[in-house]
């Protein structure tokens, strides 16, 4: 049995890759695939509201479980847009450190606003 660490991410990735192009009958991630850009991007956007409800009720349990919609459905975006996780996880690694109050200072200003 894999452990429960953020490895899971990198597998789910690499099995929602494989089911690009496989059997709509028995694969979800490869009916959603199918069904395209558009329809994947609405799923996620489903999800993402579906995770803020429960946080805002404060059911903890829910948040968990909708959490873990959210990433797959993110995933299923990935692959649909050619992105690798490891491309996201340099970006995470490249912000390490930096506060958002910092980053957010640094940026250059907006002469119109
Ligand atoms: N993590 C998930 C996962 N999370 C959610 N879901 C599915 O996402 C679907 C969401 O259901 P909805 O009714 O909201 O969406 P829908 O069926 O597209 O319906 P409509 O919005 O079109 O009406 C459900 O069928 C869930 O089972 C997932 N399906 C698959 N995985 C992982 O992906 C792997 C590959 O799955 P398959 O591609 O199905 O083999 C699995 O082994 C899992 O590890």
């Amino acid at each position: 049995m894999p452990l429960a660490t953020p490895d899971v991410l990198d597998r789910l990735f690499a099995v929602v890759s494989s089911r690009r192009g496989t059997d709509t009958s028995i694969s979800h991630s490869a009916r959603l695939l199918a069904r395209g850009r558009r329809k994947i991007a609405q799923k996620f956007g489903e999800e993402a509201v579906e995770c803020l409800i429960e946080a805002v009720a404060g059911n903890r349990d829910e948040l968990i479980s909708e959490s873990a919609d959210v990433l797959y459905h993110l995933i299923v975006m990935w692959v649909d847009a050619g992105v690798e996780p490891g491309e996201v996880w340099s970006e995470l690694l490249r912000r390490e450190g930096t506060s958002g109050i910092a980053e957010k200072a640094a940026r250059p200003r907006d002469p119109l606003a």
